[in-house]
């Protein structure tokens, strides 16, 4: 539960005080997310060009892609990252995990270049980690994968490790300098830039790659400048928190870690309910974003770059409106009915896409779809994280902000390949890739809106029940969620 961390400062007031001090502290975090957004999809619109100049075919170009979850899954990273947060602090863990992501970021550059394919590494990756393609494979390697796209996957795996480690720190930051302030329009900055990354990249990197001589590794030599860029952004952020601290103003570490502290984390149900509510409604959306230029192209028989400049204004209009449901939040809460309403229009829209869009092939009515999708892509992260802080103890929020990305990484890793699964079972014999029906993977979709919504009503009935403050802004949160909490607490032990 929730204390707050400001101590009384005797030499005046702490950094976080002053608006400008803050705001840049959060320019310096958004920066580096901005560019490691840029990087997670830097070669999304490239896969032409990967096929043609690398060799990779869609199912090696699918394999890579799915990676980056891959150690944050399956080897526990995100936890350990939750821990080294919370033992740590935010400063060590943000250069920590801007170093990571250049590492990851260079190795992903150094297989996609022409220098690699000749080297020994290439030999030597060729006839090793040929994996057989069977169920209990879930690593992203498998027999007759190219060479380059394996040590792609490997350094896109560690890159995953570096952004998810900043995605926790980033937020854990935020907190640290926004609590009791503007914390959820902080928040939703923070994530629209992000969004503005993703849209960067789908016009940018073609054009980049297109430059004479075309070469599809430029857009990522560009995409791991930026990530050097952002780590010099968390070592700058770094000075700033030192100076904050050395005010008082300091996180409450963890301090010696207990496993059983992660227990006390998992044991309470409005933790659950967040989690489940999470790796629902973004298995719907990031998984989703992977398929929906295919689905627009096979509805509409639009071209790749038709359906892309569509598929364009999602990120766009999610940007444009999250900032202002921070500051909704922040000024009058309704978190949990933030949440409701998001599941809904997600629901909608997937059942749009599903059903009216193949009957119609209206280009209004999809574009429709795509600008709710992207108000409910607004609604439901700009209330989302913010309310986190509302629910767990300020020592353990590191590791609490680690769970739930964890929880939702496994979704964000199996579905894609769910939804693959399915798209190939209900389109029986069909080859070409224009002529794929999509209603049942998008039903699928909408069935996970369904049962987010149902976790919605449940979170909201709990936080009536408990009082977390979920409903209330946030500066009427945090004065009274103090006495709240200690009610809550007792009730749950
Ligand atoms: N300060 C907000 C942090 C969460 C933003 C959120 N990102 C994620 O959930 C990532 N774990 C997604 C991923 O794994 O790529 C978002 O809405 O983008």
């Amino acid at each position: 539960m929730t204390t707050s961390n400001i101590k009384a400062n005797p030499l005046g007031a702490a950094l976080c005080e002053k608006k400008w001090a803050r705001w840049t502290a959060l320019a310096l975090l958004a920066s580096a997310m901005f560019f490691a957004y840029i990087f997670v999809d830097i070669l999304s619109p490239l896969q032409e060009l990967l096929q043609e100049q690398r060799g990779w075919d869609p199912v090696a170009y699918g394999h890579f892609a799915g990676s980056e979850p891959f150690l944050n899954v399956f080897v526990f990273f995100l936890i350990f990252a939750g821990i080294i947060l919370d033992k740590m602090g935010v400063r060590f863990t943000a250069v920590l995990s801007g170093a990571v992501m250049v590492a990851g970021g260079s190795l992903n550059y150094y297989a996609v270049t022409q220098g690699f394919q000749d080297s020994a590494v290439a030999v030597f990756l060729t006839e090793n980690l040929n994996l057989p393609s069977a169920w209990w494979n879930v690593t992203p390697f498998y027999a007759g994968m190219p060479a380059s796209a394996k040590l792609a996957a490997i350094g896109f795996m560690i890159f995953g490790c570096g952004a998810e480690m900043a995605g926790i720190t980033v937020s854990r930051g935020i907190v640290k300098w926004f609590k009791g302030k503007e914390m959820a329009l902080a928040m939703g900055v923070e994530m629209a830039i992000a969004r503005v990354g993703v849209a960067v990249v789908v016009v940018g990197a073609p054009v980049i790659a297109s430059i004479v001589p075309v070469e599809v590794s430029r857009p990522v030599a560009y995409a791991v400048l930026l990530l050097i860029i952002g780590l010099i952004c968390f070592i700058t952020y770094g000075f700033m928190d030192k100076k904050l601290d050395s005010q008082g103003v300091q996180e409450e570490k963890d301090d010696p870690f207990r496993v059983r502290d992660i227990g006390k984390i998992l044991r309470l149900p409005i933790f659950w309910l967040v989690a489940l509510l999470c790796v629902l409604y973004y298995s719907a959306i990031f998984p989703f974003q992977k398929y929906a230029i295919n689905m627009l192209q096979c509805n509409l028989q639009f071209s790749a770059k038709d359906a892309g400049l569509v598929f364009f204004i999602f990120p766009l209009g999610a940007a444009a409106v999250t900032p202002f449901l921070g500051h909704y939040l922040d000024k009058y809460g309704k978190g949990a009915t933030m949440l409701i309403f998001g599941a809904v229009l997600m629901i909608l829209c997937h059942l749009t896409f599903a059903f009216i869009v193949p009957a119609t092939q209206s280009v209004i009515v999809t574009l429709t779809a795509v600008v709710v999708l992207g108000i409910s892509f607004a609604l439901v992260p700009a209330a989302l994280w913010p309310s986190v802080p509302k629910l767990i103890d300020e020592k353990l929020i590191g590791s609490a902000y680690a769970l739930i990305f964890w929880i939702q990484n496994i979704g964000l890793y199996a579905f894609p390949m769910i939804i693959g699964s399915v798209l190939v079972a209900s389109n029986p014999g069909v080859t070409d890739p224009m002529k794929y029906n999509y209603t049942v993977p998008m039903c699928v979709f909408a069935s996970c809106g369904v049962a987010a919504l149902l976790l919605g009503f449940a979170l909201k009935a709990l936080d009536a029940k408990k009082g977390y403050g979920l409903e209330k802004p946030n500066h009427v949160a945090d004065d009274a969620e103090k006495e709240l909490i200690g009610a809550a607490e007792s009730m749950e032990e």
